[in-house]
Order: C-alpha cells, then sequence, then structure tokens
C-alpha cells in the first residue's frame, strides 16, 4: 500500500514484530531499486509513507481503509474491529485478510457490518498478484465494489469469492494435496514422480507434496478436518496423512514429511515409498 502512495500506518502489540516488519519491507524495496524494479526516489517516498505504532487507536485514526491481520482468533479479530471502528474514518472499509474464519462471524462484531469484507492476500505479499475479496453476507455491493479499487490502485488482480470454506485457493489446494497423498498411499507413483508430473504437466511451481511439506501437514490435516466438516466426504483426509502427522513427520519444520530434510535442504531421493499401507 506504501508502495502503491498510500499513507500506511502498520500496527501491531509487539514493538519488535513491528520494527522486524518495517525493516523487511524497507529491504524488499532496496531489493527491488537493486534489480531495477522499483524506481530509487518512489522507494524512498514509499518508506516515508509507512508508519508503524503500538497503539491502534493512533494507527487507524481517520483511515479510509483497516486491513487487519492479527491472530487468526474469532474474539481477537472482532476486538480489533471494534477498537478500530471508534476512530476510523466514516464508512471507511473494514477488510479482513482471515484464511479459514468466516467474514460473515467477524462482521457481527461491527456496527455496520455491510462495510466488513475479507481481503485475503497471498505470501510474499509483494510478489503474489492474487486477491481474494470475500463477501459475507451482509457485504454491501459498494463495499465490494471500493475493495476491488483499492485491490487494483496496489497492482493486484483479485477474485469474488462468495465466502464458502476454504474460499476458492485453500479449498483447491487441500484437495490436490489429499489426492496426492492418496496415489502416493496406493503406490500409483513414487512422491518425486508425483510432484515432478504437477510441475512438469501443469507447470506448478512446487508439487503437492512437496507444498504439503512446506505448508506442514498438520495445518493441512486440520484444514481437510475442517472442509470434511462443512464440505463433506470428498474432502475426508487420506490415512497417511493421519498417520505422517501421529508420526510428527509434519514437513519440513519437523525435518521430516514426505520428503527428509538436512539443513533445510531436501534430501534427494528421501520421499517415502508408494504402497506404504
Ligand atoms: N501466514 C500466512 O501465510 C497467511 C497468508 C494469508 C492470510 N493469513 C492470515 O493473516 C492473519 C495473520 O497471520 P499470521 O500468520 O501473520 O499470524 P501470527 O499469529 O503469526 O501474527 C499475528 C500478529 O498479530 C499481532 N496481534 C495479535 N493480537 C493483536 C492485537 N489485538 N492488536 C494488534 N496486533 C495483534 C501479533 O503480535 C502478531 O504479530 C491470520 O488471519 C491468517 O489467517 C496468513
Amino acid at each position: 500500500f506504501a508502495a502503491a502512495g498510500y499513507s500506511t500506518a502498520l500496527v501491531d502489540l509487539n514493538a519488535e514484530a513491528l520494527s522486524r516488519s518495517q525493516a523487511s519491507i524497507g529491504t524488499i524495496l532496496d531489493d527491488g531499486v537493486r534489480l531495477g524494479k522499483v524506481d530509487a526516489d518512489a522507494a524512498v517516498a514509499a518508506k516515508g509513507r509507512l508508519s508503524i505504532s503500538t497503539d491502534l487507536a493512533e494507527g487507524a485514526r481517520g483511515a479510509a481503509l483497516l486491513v487487519e491481520t492479527v491472530s487468526e482468533q474469532l474474539a481477537v479479530k472482532q476486538a480489533v474491529i471494534t477498537a478500530a471502528e471508534a476512530v476510523l474514518a466514516p464508512n471507511a472499509v473494514v477488510a479482513t485478510n482471515t484464511s479459514a474464519l468466516s467474514v460473515t462471524e467477524i462482521a457481527t462484531a461491527s456496527k455496520d457490518p455491510s462495510r466488513v469484507i475479507g481481503m485475503h492476500f497471498f505470501n510474499p505479499v509483494h510478489k503474489m498478484k492474487l486477491v481474494e475479496i470475500v463477501r459475507g453476507l451482509a457485504t454491501s455491493d459498494e463495499t465490494v465494489a471500493q475493495t476491488r479499487d483499492y485491490s487494483d490502485s496496489i497492482g493486484k488482480t483479485s477474485i469474488l469469492v462468495n465466502e464458502a470454506p476454504g474460499l476458492t485457493t485453500s479449498r483447491m489446494s487441500a484437495m490436490l494435496g489429499n489426492e496426492a497423498m492418496y496415489m502416493l498411499m496406493e503406490g500409483t507413483a513414487t512422491a518425486e514422480d508425483i510432484d515432478t508430473a504437477h510441475r512438469l504437466g501443469f507447470n506448478h511451481p512446487l508439487g503437492p507434496l512437496e507444498l504439503g511439506d512446506a505448508t506442514g501437514w498438520d495445518t493441512r490435516l486440520a484444514v481437510l478436518r475442517y472442509l470434511h466438516q462443512t464440505l463433506g466426504e470428498k474432502f475426508r483426509p487420506c490415512p497417511l496423512i493421519i498417520k505422517m502427522v501421529a508420526a510428527g513427520r509434519h514437513g519440513r519444520k519437523t525435518g521430516a514429511g514426505v520428503y527428509e530434510y538436512r539443513d533445510g535442504q531436501k534430501v534427494p531421493n528421501s520421499g517415502l515409498k508408494g504402497g506404504v499401507l
């Protein structure tokens, strides 16, 4: 937002997280200048437009747009929205970056739920073009249009999702990862070949098994269980995922998932063998 010309306030209760964020945004802009993607003066101006604060009332005062990205807990998000609304500009758009919570439910904390909407960004945010805009039950057409304009103005491509479990991206990604694990479990192909098939056959930057290792199969399993509960049988978690999580093979972060990792690097030919059940 700061790079696109908006006066931007970054708010967090944790002062250390705030300084780290400000420093990392500075590094991203400096790298952009070095790579010739960002004009040097524009980078200086963007840094100048970014302020940090541990005080929500100070950071949000008079703002036309709030994008809350606090911890993925309903009560925390609702409390932030209630507090921010006391100081935001009249008719401000209140956006939530939630990945899995209900925008409709978050909006019940607002004095005007028609102004509340989902604005779901993807990591790393400065590189990833997509924003999923999520319409809750009460979100107005005007709020959708304003949010689309904000998204366009920062150079993102937005899609509109009528609130549903897993939106579009998490739902498809969960299905793909689950199916890949069923194939591995059945011995259809090796882990390496299943990932290669997706990278070379579909031009996916990562195969579904290495992506699951990066995301963490514990997180994946939680998402699948939620989708199974809300959307039905087709999302039943693959038994191999349940087994791997029980064994502590959560992925990169535990040093092993479908593959093994040494010093953060994938060990060649370390994929779980097919037909393991
Ligand atoms: N991590 C991702 O890749 C990703 C991608 C898309 C969306 N999201 C969503 O973004 C949100 C944040 O995700 P995260 O992974 O950064 O979470 P996180 O828990 O790592 O960080 C949350 C931050 O919120 C701060 N915070 C908590 N309560 C606060 C309060 N009352 N006021 C101000 N700051 C407060 C914390 O200090 C912390 O810095 C979640 O809703 C998540 O679903 C995350």
